[in-house]
């Protein structure tokens, strides 16, 4: 059986990167066609085109320079040609073209075909939030999985290594994919819920805008907050800590944080519950409650008996929100 015939639909930075994978693992495995079509949206680079810069240099010149793709990667600027005779699609192009390219592919696609979207964004629907891989399955009646992860282009492309998640409804699509893009640096995780990977990868760009606005204004020093003291305990914190066991135990069996204390921690010590009456007390002083509901509510809970079960009151009632 001859293998399956590749096309990447896009080729801007993350695209050749994935390229780079791509052509060199179809040529390590008998499922695939070792020839790959890469989608090129064309453009001219010193009075010579893109496509032709890439097929003969073997380089994406711009968006992905010094870094060599694969012989056998094809860039093409026509994407209907691009995706002719292909069973397996990788979407990788920002997300505001995917729905006019969709309607462009449509009449080339046949029966079979299976997709996956590198894309992060999200769209607006009639109904409110689309995913982008849903706007791929409706418009070309596929089915896709999708790739999202803590990655970088060039330095996956510099064969740094990253993990990355698939997320597949379909396990032996997803398990197919992994074959295709997984490198002994570029690690492949596959999950069964597609839309939390997409929507992970689509909000997290958000988060990354505001983090960028706070840099430029100089409100913190965002490299402390990535040495292990910060976002990285805080995660450590939450999921294996003893402030979170002894307040989970307070919330399933009503007891109190001393009880707990005393009961689970054989003379272990917790710091949060201490650390939340120091801050209140600094917070009322300074008139400054408000401003840190959650600190406060961790306090009122602690030790004031206010009901658990009114915790996300603390974030409805955020002064932000009002
Ligand atoms: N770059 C990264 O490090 C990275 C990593 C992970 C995921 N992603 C995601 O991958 C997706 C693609 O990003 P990228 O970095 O490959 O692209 P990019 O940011 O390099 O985008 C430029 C690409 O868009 C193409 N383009 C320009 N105008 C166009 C048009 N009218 N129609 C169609 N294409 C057009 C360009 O030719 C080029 O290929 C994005 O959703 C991005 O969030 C990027
Ligand atoms: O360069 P950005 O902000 O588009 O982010 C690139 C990747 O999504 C990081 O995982």
């Amino acid at each position: 059986m001859p293998g399956k015939k590749i096309c990447i639909v896009g080729s801007g930075n993350w695209g050749s990167s994935i390229a780079k994978i791509i052509g060199k693992n179809v040529k390590a495995s008998n499922r695939f066609d070792p020839v790959v079509n890469m989608w090129v949206y064309e453009e001219m680079i010193d009075g010579r085109k893109l496509t032709e810069i890439i097929n003969t240099e073997h380089e994406n010149v711009k968006y992905l320079p010094g870094h060599k793709l694969p012989k056998n990667v094809i860039a093409v600027p026509d994407v209907t040609e691009a995706v002719k005779g292909a069973k397996v699609l990788v979407f990788v192009i920002p997300h505001q073209f995917i729905s006019k390219l969709c309607d462009q592919i449509k009449p080339h696609i046949t029966e079979g075909t299976i997709g996956i979207s590198l894309i992060k964004g999200i769209d607006e629907g009639p109904e409110g939030l689309k995913l982008i891989s849903d706007i791929i399955r409706e418009k070309l009646e596929i089915e896709v999985s999708v790739l999202m992860g803590a990655n970088i282009a060039s330095e996956v492309a510099d064969e740094k290594f990253c993990e990355t998640t698939i997320g597949a409804k379909n396990e032996a699509n997803g398990h197919l994919f992994k074959e295709l893009l997984q490198t002994p640096n570029f690690r492949i995780t596959v999950v069964h819920e597609s839309d939390t990977v997409e929507l992970c990868g689509a909000l997290k760009n958000i988060v990354a805008v505001g983090a960028g606005f706070c840099d430029g204004l100089g409100f913190v020093s965002s490299s402390t907050f990535l040495e292990s003291c910060g976002v990285a305990d805080l995660i450590t914190t939450c999921y294996g800590g003893r402030n979170r066991k002894v307040a989970e135990a307070f919330v399933t069996t009503s007891k109190s944080i001393a009880e707990l204390e005393a009961e689970m921690l054989n003379g272990q010590k917790l710091q949060g519950p201490q650390t939340s009456a120091e801050v209140y007390k600094i917070l009322q002083k300074r008139n400054m409650i408000n401003k840190f509901p959650l600190f406060a509510a961790v306090y009122q809970i602690c030790f004031e008996g206010k009901a658990v079960k009114e915790f996300i009151t603390c974030l409805q009632n955020h002064p932000e929100h009002m």
